[in-house]
């Protein structure tokens, strides 16, 4: 740092202590100059002083009120800065706590001179404005209705505040029914008038307003999303999430903490993380995206019973779990996939998607060479059956998780080493068994044992996947030739077993709405969406080094 070019350096006072204050492009630092044994805390802290990321300063204004300035806690002192330093200017920035939570801190300099004030108040602005990917116009729905009923006194309480703290302009849309937000941004919203579309509720909202911008840039391009193998147009827009549902598992996914005031932090220093979205068709119908999980069996059946309960609120999923799993129901079928690239990765290498993802990024950059040898061609290849691996079989659960599906009661998530923007989804397979192997499985979810590592559990990370329930009368013999890698799956015995002990068929879960057909076919888009935030932080990333 001591290399960068100073754009504003001066002696200033900060909580009794004389500072130099230093202004780099990227950074803000001060440090002592006649030492003092206290310190103040929340930036990052070296020998040689503080430092702030640029990036991360939410406001800079000039401090009007002298009382405000100084610590009430030493009256004593006031009269000594005040009248050597009588003017004041404050910059709020992110300050990291505990477990990803992001809080706004101040730090206030005083200054001797009211020029030298506003001329640090205009240069902090002037490096502010710089910040491109900042927004400035935000569309925010509130679901009055999500989680706890809390969604407006949650924006109005700790979101609304920080977005004026930035002065952030906001355009606000309570809604009055189910899919008006989808509706509003799929046919009246002027989406040239905004930076972003900001969610306040759970994952059921966050799904509408998912569902309302990708349909409304894929009709402003003239695409069809009914063609199972359309390259659809990533949106412009960026999402921001502020958690207010029960369920908010996308928001804990890609901040790790579902926490109002983080969110709304994410949103100002206009973070940007890519995200891949699954395309579900049906005969080439288009029925839903999907971001997080695509659960058969099992998954399926725990929200269909659960929504019968919804009067029992969030703690439904928990008696709807239990009954689920106490029925251990399984289900035929028929899986196909075509596997992802070796260069991705795979579900078991733990290597868990964080900030700053090697493995999306490298995806990014591939997929940008996708991107440009594609448009060479007329129309992409059609899809043939070269490279589709088929399973057949009886599951208690087929899971899709386009991202870890970490969350505070599963913190590993169903599969805890998925990519948020990788272009892959990783397919997990649960065949029948007996019910106490599958109570040792779901128990894996909570601990750190591998939950794959189960003879009746195969996982795979795919672009592609169908599935094509049994018929009663059509039901084929299951095939243990397709899956050399499980040496104890059912012996022939069981091969010429009859479809006879099958129960009907479940729904397919589809990040937490029930789909209304069981054959599918599931594309992922890669990088389709951007949402404000960064993905989970590794501990060291929220230190600057000075
Ligand atoms: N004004 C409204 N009245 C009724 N329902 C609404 C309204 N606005 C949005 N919704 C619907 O409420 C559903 C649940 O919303 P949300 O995800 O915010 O809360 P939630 O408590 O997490 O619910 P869930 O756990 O069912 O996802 C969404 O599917 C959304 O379409």
């Amino acid at each position: 740092m001591e290399n960068q070019d100073k754009i504003i350096c001066s002696e200033l006072f900060q909580k009794q202590r004389k500072v130099e204050v230093v202004l780099y492009p990227a950074v803000l630092a001060w440090k002592e100059i006649e030492k003092s044994s206290k310190r103040s805390s929340g930036t990052s802290e070296s020998e040689h002083g503080q430092t702030v990321k640029v990036c991360e300063i939410v406001a800079v204004h000039k401090t009007e009120d002298e009382a405000d300035a100084q610590p009430r806690s030493h009256p004593k002192r006031i009269n000594q800065p005040s009248q050597q330093y009588p003017h004041a200017f404050t910059v709020s920035y992110v300050r990291r706590t505990r477990q990803h939570l992001w809080r706004c801190a101040d730090v206030t300099f005083h200054c001797a001179d009211q020029q030298i004030c506003e001329q640090w108040v205009q240069v902090i602005n002037e490096q502010l404005s710089l910040l491109t990917n900042r927004p400035k116009n935000l569309l925010v729905y509130i679901n009055p209705y999500g989680g706890k009923r809390r969604g407006e006194r949650i924006y109005e309480q700790k979101v609304a505040p920080v977005f004026r703290q930035a002065g952030i302009f906001t355009d606000v849309i309570v809604t009055e029914r189910a899919n008006h937000a989808r509706d509003h941004l799929k046919m009246e919203a002027n989406l040239d008038d905004y930076d972003g579309v900001v969610c306040v509720g759970g994952d059921g909202m966050f799904s509408e307003i998912l569902h309302g911008l990708v349909t409304r840039i894929q009709t402003d391009h003239g695409v069809d999303q009914n063609q199972p193998d359309a390259e659809l147009v990533p949106c412009s827009l960026r999402i921001g999430i502020i958690p207010a549902g029960s369920t908010d598992c996308i928001c804990f996914a890609t901040q790790g903490t579902n926490d109002p005031v983080t969110s709304a932090l994410h949103i100002v220093v206009g973070d940007s993380q890519p995200m891949d979205v699954c395309s579900v068709h049906h005969n080439g119908v288009f029925l839903k995206y999907s971001v997080s999980l695509l659960g058969y069996g099992f998954y399926g059946d725990v929200l269909t019973d659960s929504e019968r309960n919804r009067w029992l609120g969030p703690a439904r999923y928990d008696l709807s779990g239990f009954k689920t799993f106490l029925s251990h129901n399984y289900y035929g079928g028929t899986v196909s996939f075509l596997p992802a690239d070796d260069n991705v990765g795979h579900p078991r290498d733990k290597l868990q998607c964080r900030s700053g993802c090697r493995i999306c990024q490298h995806k990014h950059s591939s997929k940008d060479e996708h991107d440009e040898a594609s448009e060479e061609k007329e129309k992409p290849a059609e899809d043939s059956d070269r490279g589709w691996n088929v399973i057949h079989g009886k599951f208690i659960a087929i899971n899709s998780a386009s991202m870890s599906c970490a969350c505070p009661r599963s913190p590993k998530g169903l599969s805890p080493s998925a990519h948020l923007a990788d272009g892959t989804t990783d397919l997990i397979l649960v065949r029948k068994c007996s019910r106490l192997d599958f109570f040792r499985h779901l128990l894996r979810h909570t601990n750190n044992d591998d939950q794959f590592d189960h003879w009746f559990v195969e996982v795979h990370r795919v672009r592609k996947f169908r599935f094509e329930p049994w018929h009663p009368d059509l039901a084929p013999l299951e095939d243990a030739s397709e899956h050399p890698e499980s040496p104890d799956l059912s012996p022939i015995s069981s091969l010429q077993e009859t479809y006879d002990d099958r129960t009907a068929e479940s729904s397919w879960n589809c990040d937490g709405e029930i789909l209304h057909h069981t054959a599918i076919q599931v594309s992922v888009q890669c990088q389709l969406i951007r949402l404000f935030a960064r993905g989970i932080e590794e501990q060291q990333d929220a230190e600057v080094a000075v």
